[in-house]
């Protein structure tokens, strides 16, 4: 009789047990829509030349070891990082008050930002969008924190709910967290136009809300990274502290790496290493120190200004790509005459299309059209290519008619 025979089989996840359902399934049809994956017009996963070359770099260097790096991770990754997100000329950087660690990737970061604030903010309740990323109620659960949600999604415009927002914002308890996508919110793929990040941004700053920004679509809303990261440089610019969850994944393709940082943007200097010094008990026990070699390749990149140029030219043709997907898709959703509104499809932005369609309508999609996608409605745009649009569409213009 085994110790372990009380433990329950537990459910696949929402979003990536699509890819388990997917590999299961033997039809020749099939596409994969569920996870945020970028993959190519062949439909392949793609690892950027800028990092091929980058990894050949480091591979031929003979002075790199395999040796422990710090526990806050490795120190140029780092500042080079807290850089990209907050601009080259930003104050917090040099006034030194902004405290940055390499985490395992955007989740890592926002697991080891949430416990601190667990072990050390006044406040332990924190506001998430709703809908948001199916992850982050766990994450923060997981930490102790409480969860709460503020209105974001109006289904009826399938735009922003601004006025749930702010109303919801304005009822929160004085000191809360509130967690915001920095860019191309998921699964909605709605935005907040920049008049409306100044208005939250004074809400916020009103009550004394804290900040924490998920970073992990950087450069892939809009095919700029200094355009992505306006709404976290807004509340950065007033002098106001805030916490950054950053993740390489999408934007450099780094998956599998794990790389990311949490940077913490602070009031002083001495803060900032106060806070650093605490964020490191955190680590210390949960994982001691991070990955080196996807650190190293996004050092490496960062700080050529070559390889940098060579990076944001790959990156605008891969939201570049996703673009084109939205409009073809539209385009043959409107050659079917498909009923209904289908404008969201071309105005929402980032690697997501929240389709509007309801579970029944995705399972029945999954079974007569072999399409996996999660039962929200979401479809990873980068999932398709111009040879499997027209099938998605026939998929979507079944379910709906
Ligand atoms: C908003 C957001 N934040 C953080 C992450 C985590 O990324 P990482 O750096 O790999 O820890 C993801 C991943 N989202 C896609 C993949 C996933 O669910 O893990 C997705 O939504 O499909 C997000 O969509």
């Amino acid at each position: 009789e085994s110790v372990f025979s009380n433990v329950a089989r537990a459910p696949e996840d929402p979003i990536l047990g699509v890819t388990v359902a997917y590999n299961n399934d033997p039809s020749p049809v099939k596409i994969n829509l569920g996870v945020g994956a970028y993959r190519t017009e062949e439909g392949k996963p793609l690892v950027l030349d800028v990092v091929r070359k980058a990894e050949q770099l480091l591979v031929n260097d003979p002075s790199r070891v395999k040796e422990y790096i710090p526990i806050v991770g490795i120190a140029d990754f780092n500042k080079l990082s807290a850089k990209l997100i907050l601009g080259a000329d930003s104050p917090a950087i040099a006034e030194s008050r902004v405290a940055t660690i390499q985490c395992l990737s955007g989740t890592g970061s926002l697991r080891v930002g949430a416990e601190f604030l667990k072990k050390h903010y006044h406040q332990s309740v924190i506001y998430i969008p709703k809908p948001t990323w199916g992850n982050h109620p766990k994450v923060f659960n997981l930490a102790g924190l409480s969860v709460e949600y503020f209105r974001y999604y109006d289904p009826s415009t399938r735009g922003l709910d601004f006025q749930g927002l702010l109303e919801d914002l304005g009822a929160a308890p004085s000191g809360a967290i509130v967690l915001l996508h920095a860019c191309a919110h998921n699964p909605t793929g709605v935005d907040p136009t920049s008049e409306q990040w100044e208005q939250i941004r004074q809400l916020m700053r009103s009550k004394s809300l804290l900040p924490f920004f998920d970073s992990a679509y950087q450069g892939f809303a809009s095919g700029s990274l200094d355009t992505d990261a306006q709404s976290v440089r807004t509340f950065v610019a007033d002098g106001g502290e805030c916490l950054i969850a950053k993740s390489y994944a999408k934007n450099m393709g780094l998956y599998g790496e794990r790389v990311g940082a949490l940077s913490i943007v602070c009031k002083s200097a001495d803060v900032a290493s106060k806070v650093e010094s605490q964020v490191k008990l955190v680590v210390r026990p949960m994982y001691s120190s991070p990955p080196i070699h996807g650190a190293s390749i996004v050092a490496t990149i960062l700080k050529s200004s070559d390889m940098y140029n060579n990076w944001t030219v790959e990156l605008k043709e891969m939201a570049d790509r996703i673009k084109s997907m939205r409009q073809q898709l539209f385009d043959a959703i409107q050659a079917r005459g498909t009923p209904g509104d289908w404008s969201h499809i071309i105005k929402q932005i980032g690697m997501f299309t929240f389709t509007g369609l309801n579970k029944e309508q995705v399972e029945f999609m999954t079974k007569e059209f072999h399409i996996y996608m999660t039962s929200d409605g979401r479809i990873s745009m980068a999932g398709l290519s111009s040879k499997t649009v027209p099938h998605l569409a026939d998929a979507m213009h079944a379910a709906v008619t």
